[in-house]
């Protein structure tokens, strides 16, 4: 079948189902971009995962950040116990959750359930240097993509991505300005919850930053400006949609790792659901460049892929609702 013609006979299956022509709303579109994605009139939803990648950020030396850099460890530590929101959600729906050290500047104990895949101790300041050399960032990945991989493999075909990392708003909002064209003032937030001045300071200092440095590639914005979970989670993406698989896409930082992604292949795009409307400043710009239609708006700013947990059910519904509903013809109901 044609894309056009299986877009059509998914389009007759939710038609057909017991209710007014599009009743279920942005359901019937989460049905039919799932059908797409997987190429199938009955899509379903396997093992789903969360992979959470955590990774220091050189310009939280700048103090652009309300909370101070150690967070990003002892956070990733409380991951590995469970006691974070996403480890909550993640039970709640029964999803598997991955936390990947991508660069953080801590060493793990060695009994830690944490995936090593450490690129550096984090970026640089990119106050005074590029945050990685394009051989780290190809690096952060590869590396993204190969745990992809793997978890394909394992007969996942869901798969969340979330984020930790004190400071990493500045990146997001560096890449977002880079790749959109618009200003460091529409890009720039509160990140974890900064005061006005603050702010300011903030947006003055990326404005430096993203003045220091022009660069040519994706490949080159993203060593730039980027970070190392940001890089594993665009690689990972890539990959998963080079998979077939369902990408759920998270806040802020994982939307502009989206972003960056469809600067590497657009076709991406088909596959990633934008899971939630985050508070900070930005996201909700950057999901309109995108086209994005995102599934919640509930006022998170939390990051470490809470959106894409929460939204997961909703697909599931979908998948549910396509799969499980009678059609007019089976339920003798008449149809207009
Ligand atoms: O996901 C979001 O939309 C989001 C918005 C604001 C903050 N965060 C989280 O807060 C941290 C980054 O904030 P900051 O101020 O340190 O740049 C990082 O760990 C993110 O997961 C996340
Ligand atoms: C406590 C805390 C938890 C987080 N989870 C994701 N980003 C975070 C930032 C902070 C500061």
């Amino acid at each position: 079948m044609t894309k056009e013609e299986l877009t059509h006979a998914l389009q007759h299956k939710i038609d057909n189902k017991t209710k007014p022509t599009g009743s279920l709303g942005q359901l019937e579109r989460i049905a039919l971009q799932l059908g797409l994605i997987q190429q199938t009139l009955s899509p379903q939803m396997e093992n789903p995962a969360m992979f959470v990648f955590a990774a220091d950020h050189g310009l939280a030396d700048e103090g652009i950040s309300p909370y101070p850099k150690e967070v990003t460890w002892q956070m990733a530590m409380n991951f590995m116990k469970g006691g974070a929101a996403i480890n909550v959600f993640c039970r709640q729906h029964d999803i598997q959750i991955k936390i990947v050290d991508a660069g953080v500047d801590f060493d793990f104990p060695e009994d830690s359930p944490v995936i090593r895949a450490k690129i550096a101790r984090g970026t640089r300041n990119m106050r005074h240097e590029p945050a990685m050399t394009t051989d780290e960032c190809q690096r952060a990945l590869e590396q993204g993509a190969q745990l992809v991989r793997e978890t394909s493999a394992n007969g996942c075909n869901v798969i969340g991505f979330g984020e930790m990392g004190i400071g990493n708003t500045s990146a997001s909002s560096l890449l977002m300005h880079k790749f959109t064209g618009y200003s460091i003032e529409v890009c720039t937030g509160r990140g974890a919850g900064l005061q006005d001045a603050a702010l300011d300071r903030k947006t003055r200092l990326l404005k430096e930053v993203a003045e220091k440095y022009t660069t040519e590639t994706p490949l080159e914005t993203l060593a730039t400006f980027g970070g190392l979970e940001i890089a594993m989670m665009c690689g990972g993406m890539l990959e998963a949609a080079n998979l077939g698989m369902v990408v759920l896409v998270d806040g802020f930082i994982a939307t502009a790792a989206a972003l960056t992604a469809c600067q590497f292949e657009p076709e991406v795009r088909d596959n990633l659901f934008f899971c939630h409307t985050s508070d900070e400043k930005g996201h909700r710009l950057m999901l309109s460049y995108m086209k994005a239609e995102p599934v919640l708006n509930l006022g998170l700013r939390l990051g470490e892929g809470t959106g894409a947990a929460l939204a997961y059910p909703l697909l599931v519904s979908a998948t549910k609702f396509i799969n499980e509903m009678a059609s007019f013809d089976e339920a003798g109901v008449s149809s207009k």
